[in-house]
């Protein structure tokens, strides 16, 4: 994997600043012959925009992709799909270029490491960013549409019980403060077999796109942390003879082992931090290292989980995509 892009033999790179003109992607190594068309990626960048709702970011962006290579006649080509969506709705001012470091985000990091940034709205480091994964990760699902992705939150700020998150999240938008989430992804249908046994494992793999998303600080798989406290007898997973394929009496592993897939459902749960701009004052410098107190402007996400849950749908196609054309490669 290089640091530009993501994936072995389908590989994503983005570009576009969140309140530059546009954002867009690469997306190489796709087959040729795969029926796609606008309303296939469309349908999944919907789930991920800001401004649907009380609950997320109320910037107003459609996010309309447009497909510029790759494709013709409704067919992908075999050769690098280009895509991209203008930025419609960035609001700069929020944004003055000497205002204190927001901690949590980019912001000083990217300071110390290239010197100069663009300070818009984050600039690179906005997840307005995993727009672009969720359009490569919808071209991804077409490549092996015999698997079935899917992400939901399973708790916010700790709380299980979804009849709370409402009344939780509206007093933290009174109060100008915000909250972490908890999303689990699976994967149905992946058969035995894709993966590596050694370095590059699947879990290796799905840990490493998980984390890759902004604000995720934490990743599972099956078990995950809680497997340090069971007993081996606890943590197995039974296999009795089935039909076609073993039938597995628990799924502690996620559904990999040895870095490669079992055929059960994969399992990933990943957690996003709270979102780091508030409106709450938070102690911080300046780029020339006076203090001052932060108060972030702008349009943020309470939940960053929330409209964080169809990105892993989309890091866990483009590596299920990704170990199917190695699988492929190499064992036919
Ligand atoms: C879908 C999504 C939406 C996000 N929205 C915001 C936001 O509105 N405000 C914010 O400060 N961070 C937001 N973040 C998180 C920041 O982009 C992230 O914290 C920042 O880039 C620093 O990266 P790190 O948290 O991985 O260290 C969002 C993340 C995701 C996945
Ligand atoms: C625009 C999107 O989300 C943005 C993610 C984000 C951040 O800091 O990550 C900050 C906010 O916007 P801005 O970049 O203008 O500060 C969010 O609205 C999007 O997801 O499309």
């Amino acid at each position: 994997m290089s640091i530009n892009s993501f994936g072995h033999l389908l590989r994503l790179s983005t570009w576009g600043e969140s309140h530059g003109p546009a954002i867009g992607c690469m997306i190489d190594g796709c087959p040729p012959g795969i029926e796609i068309d606008e309303a296939a990626i469309q349908q999944y960048l919907d789930l991920r925009r800001p401004g649907t709702g009380k609950n997320v970011s109320p910037r107003q962006e459609p996010d309309q992709i447009k497909i510029l290579s790759g494709v013709y006649e409704g067919k992908t080509t075999g050769t690098a799909i280009g895509m991209m969506i203008e930025n419609v709705d960035a609001r700069s001012k929020d944004y003055p270029a000497d205002a204190p470091y927001r901690p949590g985000h980019a912001d000083y990091g990217y300071d110390e490491k290239y010197g100069f940034r663009d300070p818009r709205g984050g600039g690179r480091a906005s997840a307005r960013e995993t727009a672009m994964r969720v359009a490569g990760g919808a071209v991804a699902r077409l490549i092996i549409p015999e698997v079935e992705i899917e992400a939901r939150v399973l708790a916010i700020g700790g709380e299980q019980d979804e009849t709370k998150w409402e009344s939780l999240l509206d007093s933290l938008r009174t109060e100008g403060d915000s909250v972490g989430a908890l999303v689990e992804c699976v994967a149905r249908g992946v058969p035995a077999g894709w993966g590596a046994p050694v370095y590059a494992k699947l879990d290796a793999m799905l840990a490493s796109a998980m984390m890759s998303i902004p604000a995720v600080k934490g990743v599972e798989i099956g078990e995950g942390m809680a497997a340090a406290a069971l007993k081996g007898s606890e943590n197995a997973d039974p296999m009795r003879a089935g039909a076609d394929a073993p039938h597995f009496e628990a799924n502690h592993a996620g559904g990999i082992s040895g870095g490669i897939s079992t055929g059960q459902d994969i399992v990933v749960r990943v957690a996003f931090k709270p979102t780091s701009s508030i409106r709450k004052p938070v102690h911080s410098i300046r780029k020339d290292g006076s203090e001052a107190d932060v108060v972030t402007k702008g349009r943020h996400d309470p939940c960053v989980g929330i409209r964080g849950a169809p990105v892993t749908e989309a890091m866990m196609a483009l590596v299920l995509a990704d170990q199917y054309l190695l699988h492929r490669a190499q064992c036919g």
